[in-house]
């Protein structure tokens, strides 16, 4: 999908939510445990009810993973799933990959050949070589840790060099000479605040990803009133607070009420740029 489309959808729904599907067996309503693929009846139940109020979904690698090949075919179902009925959705894999050439050049084999996402994120560490094997294809995005949302944030992104600049600006700034504004996307915590302001200096019209509103306690007026450009440029995610915010029968049915509040605050917020 490319950036025009994804505005064209934001602008379609009034919405920028992605929602993730950070599916974990343990806390999934307990009646789905006796279907024969839990984690994929989740899924499948969260994404039906939601997909009216969002523009994208954002699997997160380590919930499947962690049940070894059964959580690796819930993922490959739940992507076909996506492809098949909900075409217009924006699908991000939340891997945080980055290796040597050889293997970086094989994470993005799986997630843009074997399974047809649209974005992969990845940990910018390992520098150039480690991140332009997922640059090869086209159409497909690259979405580059910045500055994240979490506490450890402040242990290397937030530090400064000797000249005054800090860590997440160098991958700003440094990322640009690899791609661009239409294969590229940078992750922001939503926690960040008014540090968007310093990232939209380095990067005004990139697309952000930006995880942290709902269970992470961030602030999504801030959100948009630091970072969001004229083609919105943010995308916003939310995991626990909509799919676990009901454990009964019922638990899609909250979750699409739970995904429809935020979109209705996305709607006031598109107000500013629509
Ligand atoms: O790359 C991410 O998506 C990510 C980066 C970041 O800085 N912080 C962050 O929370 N995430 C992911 O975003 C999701 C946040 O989930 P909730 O806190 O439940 O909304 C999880 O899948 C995290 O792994």
């Amino acid at each position: 999908m490319n950036k025009q489309t994804l505005f064209e959808n934001i602008k379609k729904k009034q919405s920028f939510l992605c929602v993730g599907l950070d599916t974990d067996i343990k806390k999934i309503p307990e009646h789905l445990l006796k279907e024969e693929d839990p984690m994929f009846a989740f899924n499948k139940a969260i994404i039906d009810a939601t997909a009216p109020y969002c523009i994208a979904y954002k699997p997160n690698l380590a919930f499947y993973e962690s049940m070894g090949v059964k959580g690796w075919i819930s993922f490959e179902k739940t992507i076909q799933y996506l492809n098949e009925n909900y075409p217009d959705q924006f699908i991000i894999a939340d891997a945080k990959r980055g290796d040597i050439g050889n293997t970086s050049a094989m994470y993005a084999r799986t997630f843009f050949e074997e399974i047809n996402l649209d974005a992969v994120t990845v940990a910018p560490y390992m520098g150039e070589d480690s991140v332009t094997p997922f640059l090869t294809y086209e159409g497909k995005w690259v979405i580059l840790l910045a500055l994240t949302s979490n506490k450890g944030s402040h242990d290397f992104q937030l530090t400064t060099d000797t000249e005054g600049e800090r860590l997440f600006e160098k991958v700003l700034r440094k990322s640009q000479e690899w791609g661009n504004d239409q294969n590229m996307m940078y992750v922001v915590g939503a926690t960040q605040g008014r540090m968007f302001e310093d990232i939209r200096k380095i990067v005004p019209n990139h697309f952000l990803l930006v995880p942290g509103i709902g269970a992470q306690g961030g602030s999504l007026e801030e959100v948009c009133k630091y970072g969001m450009n004229k083609e919105c440029g943010l995308i916003v995610n939310s995991s626990r607070a909509i799919i676990y915010a009901d454990k009964t029968e019922n638990f899609a049915t909250v979750a699409g009420q739970e995904a429809q509040k935020v979109q209705q605050q996305m709607a006031e917020q598109l107000k500013a740029i629509l």
